[in-house]
């Protein structure tokens, strides 16, 4: 993601972002040609307002009332061109952002999760917003190049001793222009990717901020930060210092030019080998010829500025997506009779060449009842979840839904039948309402109450002033209470398997037996697999998988394994360490 693309690439890419505007882009450049058409009839008209005066039969308000027109015509056009290539750009802009939205959400979870969040959010909202002028320069560069050609001729046709002057300051200001310019592109890539870098940080910093206050460590996450915004701005004042310079260079080289022009011309005029008027227009053009050179310049600037944020919008379209249709064994028939889910000889890897996370699971989830996995940190309990949840593939073996391959199946099919409390609960942007629709935005104002009532939210609900309206980022719902909004979310309509991932914080009483309920309620009916942190998960479960260094271990009930397995006896002693509160059912007991 970090290897610059071949400029040659790059001009492709941002092509490829403007070609589907291709019709209103050449509208613009016949537009751009009218305009520098028009700017350039000025000169002559000029001369041939000189030429009138002096003449009695040729009156001087044709000529004027010509220049009047060309004003009032030039002006028209390039208004014209200006909205619709303003307009365009903001399509091309809008096109980017869309599609960058689009990808992030079809990608492959690790795609997403791989990134920091800020970089990816940094490329939709400021790398997009360069192409808008890198869009109109492409048109531009064309225009100004084809303005600047036809200036030189016109000098020609009026004085080619002079052109010949005029086209050596051309020629060293373009070659100056040429060598300075990457050095300015590279430094706005350089700042564009400390803009990307300072989304990330921040993002991921704010999001941690309680952790950051609690660690008095706003100073030196400030002092972080801020290196990036200044990194940034170090390097666009670099760029910023290369343009000046090489807009100098330009300005000045041609202004010199003109005087030299004025000089030799003067010079000529004086032996009558070149007219007064002719002289004048000359000079017209050659003022006029810092126009087309700026507009190169500016142009080439914009481009290089768009070049380097189409090669990185372009990686967002390399992620690598989620396929959309199921694999060659569609056709096979699923069976009730099969369990929910199966894995066989599963063995997945996070990224080829490291160790797997998980190997050689062989695993069955019944229709019914309490699965519970536990294991130490690091044993592939949250893998197993990533491969039931296809967030992951498995490297060998396959996993199972109905007896049916999971290639069989579409990402969406196998997750409809699924239901998944992350261990975070994390709540989407939006109010209660839209958190709890999020999954099925079709349910019932009678469902939304009676899974309420379930996770035991009712009360809280009522207590609020506006209710199930209320918007989730005001602090007035506790960490419990949110995740409570996740279980309901999960359970609103009754999925074949619950996939629950406790929190490994201890949890309020009412947060823990609304889970305890649920889990139970659940059980009865479907498949629920827990990645269980608290023991009255563990004791509540059918059968528990105890997973270690990425392998299962030992499986059973809580007293075969108790009775059995000595890591199973270790982990069950850290969870009655680590429950404080006294616990409904006697641990002795069971
Ligand atoms: N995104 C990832 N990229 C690379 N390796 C990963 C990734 N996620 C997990 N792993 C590795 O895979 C192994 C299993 O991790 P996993 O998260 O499944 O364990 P876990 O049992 O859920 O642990 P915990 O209880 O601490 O959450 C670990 O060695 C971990 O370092």
């Amino acid at each position: 993601m970090t290897v610059p693309p071949p400029r040659f690439a790059r001009l492709r890419t941002l092509v490829s972002f403007v070609a589907p505007h291709r019709r209103v882009l050449v509208a613009g450049f016949l537009l751009g040609l009218l305009a520098s058409a028009v700017g350039l009839a000025t000169p002559l008209v000029t001369k041939w307002v000189i030429d009138t005066l002096g003449q009695d039969h040729a009156p001087l308000w044709r000529p004027v009332g010509v220049l009047l027109a060309l004003v009032v015509v030039g002006a028209a056009i390039s208004m014209w061109q200006w909205v619709i290539m303003g307009t365009v750009a903001e399509k091309v802009v809008l096109d980017a952002r869309v599609s960058m939205i689009r990808q992030y959400f079809a990608a492959r979870v690790r795609e997403i999760t791989g990134r920091p969040t800020g970089e990816l959010v940094t490329r939709v909202t400021s790398d997009a917003g360069l192409l808008h002028s890198a869009s109109a320069s492409l048109v531009g560069l064309l225009n100004s190049s084809l303005a600047l050609v036809a200036t030189l001729v016109l000098m020609g046709v009026l004085d080619i001793v002079l052109l010949g002057l005029t086209l050596a300051s051309v020629v060293v200001v373009g070659a100056i222009m040429i060598t300075l310019m990457p050095a300015i592109a590279k430094a706005q890539e350089a700042a564009q990717e400390s803009v990307g870098r300072l989304g990330g940080a921040l993002e991921g910093t704010l999001r941690a901020i309680r952790t950051v206050k609690a660690s008095r460590a706003e100073v030196r996450q400030t002092d972080r930060i801020v290196a990036d915004a200044r990194d940034s701005a170090r390097h666009g004042i670099r760029a910023a210092r290369r343009t000046a310079t090489v807009w100098t260079i330009s300005w000045t080289g041609i202004q010199l030019a003109i005087i030299v022009i004025l000089g030799l011309g003067a010079w000529r005029a004086d032996r009558g080998l070149i007219e007064i008027s002719s002289l004048i227009a000359f000079l017209l053009y050659a003022f006029q010829l810092m126009g087309p050179i700026s507009e190169l310049t500016e142009n080439v600037t914009n481009l290089q500025a768009g070049m380097a944020a189409a090669a990185r919008i372009q990686q967002v379209a390399a992620m690598e997506v989620e396929p959309r249709s199921p694999g060659a064994s569609a056709a096979v028939p699923g069976s009730v009779d099969a369990p929910v889910l199966e894995f066989r000889s599963v063995t997945a890897r996070y990224a080829p060449g490291t160790e797997p996370a998980v190997r050689g699971i062989d695993l069955i989830v019944p229709r019914r009842g309490h699965t519970a996995i536990v294991g130490p940190s690091g044993a592939g309990k949250t893998t197993l979840f990533s491969l039931i949840l296809r967030f992951l593939e498995p490297e060998s073996g396959e996993v199972l839904l109905d007896g049916r391959p999971y290639g069989s199946f579409t990402h969406d099919e196998v997750r409809s039948r699924l239901a998944y409390v992350e261990q975070e609960t994390p709540v989407v942007p939006g109010t209660i309402r839209d958190n709890l629709l999020f999954t099925h935005p079709d349910a019932t104002e009678a469902e939304v109450l009676a899974v309420l009532r379930a996770v035991r939210l009712d009360d809280k609900i009522d207590s609020l002033a506006e209710g199930l309206d209320t918007s989730l980022t005001e602090n007035e719902v506790s960490g419990g209470q949110r995740q409570r909004i996740a279980l309901a979310r999960a359970i609103l309509r009754t999925p074949d398997v619950l996939l629950l991932d406790e929190a490994t914080a201890q949890v309020d009483g009412l947060t823990e037996a609304a889970l305890h309920d649920c889990i139970r309620e659940r059980a009865s009916s479907g498949a629920v697999v827990t990645i269980a942190h608290r023991l009255s998960t563990v004791l509540d479960a059918d059968t528990i998988v105890v997973l270690d260094e990425g392998r299962i271990r030992a499986r059973g009930t809580h007293a075969e394994l108790l009775a059995g397995d000595a890591l199973y006896r270790k982990l069950v002693e850290a969870l009655r360490i680590a429950e404080t509160r006294p616990h409904p059912t006697p641990i002795g007991a069971v």
